[in-house]
């Protein structure tokens, strides 16, 4: 079972918008709502992939009892750990130009007795044939070494972890050794202090140290260019899929997503690869945040190309 863990979810409103006037007043156009945070967009994509999830995490307030309302409606289980706070509502503005702006809340204050109910929630979960996957920013009043603590503790019961997280979060919890993990160009750029843009062999070597440290799997995402795949015996790398893109928000997720899916299905990592380029670029071409439509990640999927690297 695939168990995501969004300790920060959102409402996700994304608004379109012909030129985003800095210091002006902007109407915005077009304005939808879907449930967002990272775990609950991978529980989303797993969903529409086929494959089931449980999604976790911390809800709250008229949001959480939306989000909560909007995954049962897709026939997504959750079960959710209830704050005493209201939930963030995250703005995505997407300029007639296709350049989005995103513009995240901070997120609620969560107390002591909300965190240690949702470690042992997530205590109870972890077998060996459970992978979590904690994706995300958090919330106020909770230390940046959560997202280490809880892997350390399901790992100790033979649980499997993915992650997805950036700064101070993603430093602490590559100590506990995640199986997986997918840092963007500028998590794993900033993860080594690098203050340019690194070419495919820095990428490389920077993965290449990143497995040295007991981590089985890295993935790099480069956006429209494409990601590397990247284990101690394999290095894969995907050119972008072309297609016409709406709305890059989600594309890391589904990405994510498909990769546990394809993992947790037994898919050898070739075929994991491949339907984790197809879904991520399927995610850029729906509007809002939603996951692409199996049979969109399918056509995609005839067109990835794998290329091992040098
Ligand atoms: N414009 C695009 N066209 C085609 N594919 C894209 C595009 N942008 C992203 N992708 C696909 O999505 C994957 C993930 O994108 P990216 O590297 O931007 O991840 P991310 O920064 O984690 O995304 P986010 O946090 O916005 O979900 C890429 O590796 C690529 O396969
Ligand atoms: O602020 P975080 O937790 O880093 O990211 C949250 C978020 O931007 O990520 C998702 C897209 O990946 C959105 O649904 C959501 O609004």
């Amino acid at each position: 079972m695939i168990i995501t863990v969004t300790m920060n979810p959102a409402i996700d409103k994304t608004a379109d918008l012909a030129h985003f006037d800095h210091g002006g007043l902007n109407r915005l156009s077009g304005v939808i709502m879907d449930a967002g945070g990272k775990g609950i967009n991978v529980s989303k994509t797993i969903h529409e992939l086929g494959g089931e999830t449980i999604a976790t995490g911390f809800i709250g307030g008229s949001g959480g009892v939306l989000i909560e309302k909007a995954l049962s409606e897709l026939g997504i289980q959750s079960d959710f750990v209830f704050i005493k706070n209201e939930i963030r509502t995250n703005m995505k503005v997407v300029e007639s130009n296709g350049l989005v702006t995103e513009l995240n809340e901070p997120g609620p204050m969560i107390h002591k007795e909300e965190v240690n109910e949702l470690t042992e929630k997530l205590v109870s979960y972890a077998k060996e044939d459970t992978l979590f996957i904690f994706a995300g920013s958090i919330p106020n009043g909770i230390d940046t070494s959560i997202y280490k603590t809880l892997i350390e503790k399901v790992k100790e019961k033979g649980a499997k972890v993915f992650l997805d997280a950036d700064g101070e979060l993603f430093i602490n919890a590559i100590e506990a050794k995640p199986d997986i993990i997918k840092p963007n160009r500028h998590e794993i750029e900033k993860f080594f202090k690098m203050d340019y843009r690194a070419d495919e062999k820095e990428l490389l070597d920077m993965g290449n140290r990143l497995l040295d440290k007991g981590i089985h799997m890295v993935t790099i995402s480069l956006g429209q260019m494409g990601a590397l795949f990247l284990t101690k015996e394999q290095k894969l790398k995907c050119p972008g899929l072309k297609v016409e893109a709406h709305s890059t928000v989600g594309a890391g997720d589904a990405m994510v997503a498909a990769l546990a899916y394809g993992l947790d299905q037994g898919l050898d990592l070739e075929e994991c690869v491949k339907l984790s380029m197809a879904a991520s670029a399927g995610a850029v071409t729906t509007k809002g945040t939603k996951p692409p439509k199996r049979e969109l990640v399918d056509e995609l999927m005839e067109k990835v190309i794998v290329i091992q690297c040098k």
